[in-house]
């Protein structure tokens, strides 16, 4: 039987850019339903995913990447449980999550601490020696706070090594992981952990075959995470499930899936990335995940949640 294929278009608008590989404010995406499912679709074009329309079109054809497949495999899962009436994130622990901050602003970082984080993951690349001042600053207000740097590979193997090694040797003690730090390669990358001592993190496409890291990041919205998750194990590296910075309803299918990589692996799974909702200016989804925290909460409703949110979306036929 053909599929009933709807779409309604979201614009999420960042109160800064968010990485370093992206100066954009407004991020397009869209949520889709297929059949009784609900999935969210959030490419983004500046870190190699196809523009929305391809995906579209992509999803309406032949499902060719991933990132579609995902949206697809995850709408499904969703429509099962919706079927039964079973609200996904109510029955099964997240965990927990770090600060996600792009920007080096000292009332988020306190408002952070405050809301009971411990870990930060800040953006680096764009303004080095401002970097390293912020961070060696906030380290020493907030010393139990432990770090996660992400470049999005913006450095040079010998700038990636500068960098690190211009922050203070009880600094780097406290950087949980580099994520991305230089393109990957197993050889530049085992030089830098050994030279810098810091754990390395990968992300995207890299992640499976990437020995040299010791963390591997897994976005649900693009990875399949069984696969991944068992790669991981293989090279006895942790797995650190990351939102897209998607709409919130992407956020609690990537929560979802961090949760179950937890019940099947169990002591895999670290302090994830799944609270990024913040970033954005809030809407009637966002709100319903609360306040920024730790902890993630459940929207409330069937399968991903937003139940009466969703029904009244002005859907739009794909055809
Ligand atoms: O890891 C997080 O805290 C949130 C996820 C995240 O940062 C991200 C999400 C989508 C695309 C790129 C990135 C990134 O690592 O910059």
């Amino acid at each position: 039987m053909a599929e009933d294929l709807w779409y309604w278009k979201y614009k999420l608008t960042a109160r800064q850019p968010v990485n370093a590989k992206s100066q954009r404010r407004e991020f397009v995406g869209a949520l889709v339903r297929i059949d009784e499912g609900f999935g969210c679709l959030h490419p983004w074009p500046e870190l190699g995913d196809p523009s929305l329309e391809k995906c579209l079109e992509d999803l309406a054809g032949p499902r060719r990447w991933s990132l579609v497949r995902r949206t697809v495999r995850s709408a499904k899962e969703d429509a099962d449980a919706r079927f039964i009436g079973d609200p996904l994130l109510e029955e099964i622990d997240v965990p927990k999550s770090h600060a996600t901050l792009p920007w080096q602003d000292d009332r988020i970082l306190e408002s952070a601490v405050s809301k009971g984080f411990d870990r930060i993951k800040m953006k680096v690349g764009r303004d080095r020696a401002a970097e390293q001042r912020y961070l060696i600053e906030a380290a020493a207000k907030f010393p139990n706070l432990r770090w996660r740097l992400d470049a999005n590979e913006t450095f040079e193997p010998a700038e990636a090594e500068s960098f690190l090694l211009g922050l203070p040797e009880e600094f780097r003690w406290k950087i949980d992981f580099v994520e991305d730090p230089c393109p990957y390669a197993e050889s530049t990358w085992s030089a830098l952990k050994s030279r810098c001592g810091v754990p390395l993190a990968v992300d995207r496409e890299a992640a499976p075959v990437s020995s040299a890291a010791q963390v591997m990041v897994v976005k649900p919205a693009s990875d399949e995470p069984w696969l991944l998750a068992e790669a991981a194990v293989s090279m006895g590296q942790q797995v650190i499930v990351t939102s897209s910075m998607e709409h919130p309803l992407g956020q609690c299918a990537a929560a979802w899936e961090a949760a179950k990589l937890n019940v099947q692996f169990p002591g895999l799974v670290g302090v994830c990335g799944l609270q990024t909702h913040h970033l954005f200016t809030p809407c009637p989804f966002s709100e319903r995940l609360g306040r920024w925290s730790p902890e993630f909460q459940s929207p409330g409703g069937t399968g991903l949640g937003f139940d009466d949110l969703l029904e009244r979306l002005p859907w739009k036929k794909l055809s």
